[in-house]
């Protein structure tokens, strides 16, 4: 029976893409790129754009930005800004389906003088901080200072999308959030896959009427409007209802992007409307992408010290096997190297029917049920690691004190021969923005949660996670030990032969 699906799981259907109107901050028109023709445009269209537009014509007395787009267009560069100083507009045009989607705003008053001066020494404040903590704390008061939002907080995203508030600058006017937790059902997946490519995202007031397009479905594609890219998109009502319910009347977003991934974000909210010139968003844009670069490069120069320190453990690890015939014995005898090469607080070698334990492991009876178990996984993944075995494995949970988190490598395909180092669960309180668990399910459309108040959580069943050094380091031993294997093996076979 097909089950259906979960009211979240429709939620993070919905698509936000193609919501057929805008917000009235601006005003969108789309060209046709053969003629330069207007074919659909928002029901506000002339009130910026008077009778310069009409449906179905081309522009009229906007002959140089009209020319500067068909250039743009037929170049190949992304996005492009056109300024309109005597109309006091500013135009920014992108591609969408082989059409051009032009977007209009009123000019904002020129930026401030000293922006420049401040980027400056925000840059070199930034180059100075030795840590990912001191650099988000530097960016979430920059752009508090720049933008003048009530609260700006930085977001980070864990490996299951829920996030942390882990930097804040704020006026006092909104409640701290700092290191409150929020589920990833907050931003769901369409929501997050949009953001990883339209980074900064406005919404001036979250109490505005969608403003509609006309026609509704586009007449070239039939289809609507792809909005994905513009920066006037219509936010979906449920993301304006959990608005008003946090009490923010207004919010920008800028994605933390690093390798190509949603890091976090920097988050902005006001309890009154408020709004950002494309200019001074332009420049959050940078300020973020400069923070994201300063992350990845901290962040790869921790990974790689860290690597440095586990392949000098591996190295002794190395040593060990290959001075004993029976390359267990030699591994077993290094007990502290081989915990510690995974930050580990028990091992156990199970091959050719031996089980030897190291440090606090689980008793030999439920480390062969937990061999037998990822042996009949069938996965062909030579490593596996979780931090919460008893979610797969309900067994586990006798034995979450020794061995709530497991990190196991495969050492034969031939027969169950695995290396398993085990972590205890830990204790911890998660404090959430609210109860993670509470949503309202009311005419078959889901609603957020109304409060926002520190939740607290107890979690069991949890270990500390294993990090991607930790894992890579549990690789490298494993090749190092199949490499011993191998040339015994070898040795052996020349020896009789
Ligand atoms: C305090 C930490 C924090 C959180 C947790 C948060 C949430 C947040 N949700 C966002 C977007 C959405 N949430 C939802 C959906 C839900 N939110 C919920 O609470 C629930 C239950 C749903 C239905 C799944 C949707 C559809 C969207 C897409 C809106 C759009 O761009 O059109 C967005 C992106 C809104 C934007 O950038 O435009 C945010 C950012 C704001 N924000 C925060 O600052």
């Amino acid at each position: 029976m097909v089950q259906p699906e979960s009211d979240l799981e429709g939620c993070a259907r919905e698509p936000i893409h193609i919501p057929g109107a805008i917000q009235p901050h601006g005003a969108l028109f789309v060209l046709r790129p053969s003629d330069m023709t207007v074919i659909q445009a928002s029901a506000n269209a002339s009130d910026l754009l008077g009778s310069s537009l009409t449906l179905g014509k081309g522009l009229t007395d906007l002959e140089p930005a009209v020319e500067r787009i068909r250039g743009w267009y037929e170049s190949g560069e992304p996005a492009l800004q056109v300024a309109i100083p005597d109309r006091g507009l500013i135009l920014i045009a992108h591609r969408s389906n082989g059409l051009i989607i032009v977007e209009v705003e009123e000019a904002e008053e020129a930026t401030a003088s000293g922006i420049f001066s401040g980027l400056r020494s925000f840059i070199e404040r930034l180059a100075a901080q030795a840590d990912t903590p001191g650099s988000l704390n530097e960016t979430v008061r920059f752009v508090q200072e720049l933008t003048g939002f009530d609260r700006v907080l930085a977001y980070r995203f864990d490996d299951a999308w829920n996030g942390q508030v882990v930097a804040e600058a704020g006026n006092g006017r909104l409640p701290s959030y700092l290191d409150l937790r929020f589920p990833a059902s907050d931003i769901p997946a369409q929501a997050r896959a949009l953001y990883a490519t339209n980074r900064v995202r406005l919404i001036p007031d979250a109490s505005y009427e969608p403003v509609p397009l006309e026609p509704a479905l586009n007449p070239e594609t039939n289809q609507p409007l792809d909005l994905s890219a513009a920066q006037l998109r219509s936010v979906s009502p449920v993301h304006l209802e959990y608005m008003r319910n946090m009490g923010t009347a207004a919010s920008m977003s800028i994605s933390i992007m690093i390798d190509g991934n949603l890091w976090g974000l920097i988050s902005c909210h006001s309890a009154r409307p408020h709004k950002v010139s494309s200019t001074l968003r332009d420049l959050c844009d940078f300020v973020v992408q400069s923070l994201a670069m300063r992350i990845a490069a901290q962040e790869r120069a921790a990974e790689a010290s860290q690597r440095v320190d586990l392949s000098q453990v591996t190295g002794r690890l190395l040593a060990s096997m290959s001075s004993r015939s029976d390359w267990v014995e030699g591994l077993a005898e290094a007990r502290d190297d081989l915990l510690r090469q995974v930050g580990a607080t028990g091992a156990a070698i199970m091959t050719d029917a031996r089980c030897i334990c190291l440090g606090s492991t689980p008793a030999e009876p439920q480390l062969q049920a937990i061999v037998h178990w990822l042996e009949q996984r069938g996965d062909a993944e030579e490593v596996f690691a979780t931090a919460s075995l008893s979610a797969q494995l309900p067994s586990a949970t006798d034995f979450a004190d020794t061995a709530s988190g497991i990190l196991a490598v495969r050492l034969s395909k031939l027969y169950p021969s695995w290396l398993i180092w085990v972590r205890p669960e830990v204790h911890r309180t998660v404090t959430w923005g609210g109860d993670p668990h509470k949503h309202v399910a009311e005419n078959g459309r889901i609603h957020p949660r109304k409060s926002f108040d520190a939740w607290q959580e107890q979690v069991r069943l949890q270990a500390l996670p294993w990090t991607a050094a930790e894992i890579a380091a549990a690789r490298d031993l494993r090749a190092a030990i199949v490499g011993i294997v191998l040339r015994r093996a070898e040795e052996l076979a020349e020896l009789t032969s």
